[in-house]
């Protein structure tokens, strides 16, 4: 199993963000996406998850093999931990929520509405999401923002068992995860500002 992505170019607003961009992301391998505010690594993982469609380019892989991770968590206020989770198991097609409560120190809280937790409670739901997809690849946008640091060291132990089983995982983060990973800076890949100048859209994290 393996991401394999080539002459790919990613646009936002019908902008071209990155271009010409490839990669290899094979099974038991952590890739950490790196780059300015503004690069364009939230419009590469959107694509790579299949939420829009490339400019142009190769992804060797369908969505349905993609966990995809975003900024918002994407929670069922309603519903409790347990109950959102079971909600995405039958989504995905598996069962077991139980590993994902226990790996994400959520077994206290299974009850509580999503609603009612923290800012890094709920985070930590959100990332319990990718366990229960049972996909092999995650693409990640800043997994880590809110958690304290004992709840990162959860996340990156997840991330571990993750990749030992076979998976792969792309992230998109500013901190040190401390995760035996390679760094891929989408900084070279930018779009060519003459190509679309004129019309005054072009990435500010570029001019
Ligand atoms: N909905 C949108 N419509 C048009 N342009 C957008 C939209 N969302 C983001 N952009 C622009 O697309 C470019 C790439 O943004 P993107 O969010 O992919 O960058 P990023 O590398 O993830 O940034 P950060 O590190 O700040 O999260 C930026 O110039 C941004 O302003």
């Amino acid at each position: 199993m393996e991401l394999l992505v080539e002459g790919l170019t990613v646009a936002r607003g019908g902008v071209p963000v990155l271009e010409n961009l490839g990669f290899r992301l094979s099974s038991g391998q952590v890739l950490v996406l790196r780059g300015p505010n503004g690069s364009g690594k939230t419009t590469l993982l959107r694509t790579l998850a299949g939420l829009q469609p490339p400019l142009a380019g190769e992804i060797s892989l369908p969505p349905e093999a993609i966990a995809y991770g975003a900024h918002a968590d994407g929670l069922k206020g309603q519903l409790s931990v347990a109950e959102n989770l079971a909600f995405w198991a039958s989504v995905y097609g598996t069962r077991d929520i139980e590993r994902a409560l226990v790996d994400m120190n959520l077994v206290a809280l299974r009850d509580r509405p999503a609603a009612n937790l923290s800012a890094g409670q709920k985070r930590r739901l959100g990332l319990a999401r990718l366990l229960v997809t049972g996909r092999p690849i995650w693409l990640l946008d800043e997994p880590t923002v809110s958690l304290d640091a004992a709840s990162v060291a959860l996340f990156a132990d997840a991330v571990r068992a993750h990749v030992a089983a076979g998976g792969a995982a792309l992230i998109a983060t500013h901190i040190d995860l401390g995760l035996d990973a390679a760094i891929f800076d989408v900084t070279p890949f930018k779009a060519d500002p003459d190509a679309t100048a004129g019309d005054g859209a072009f990435d500010e994290a570029f001019l």
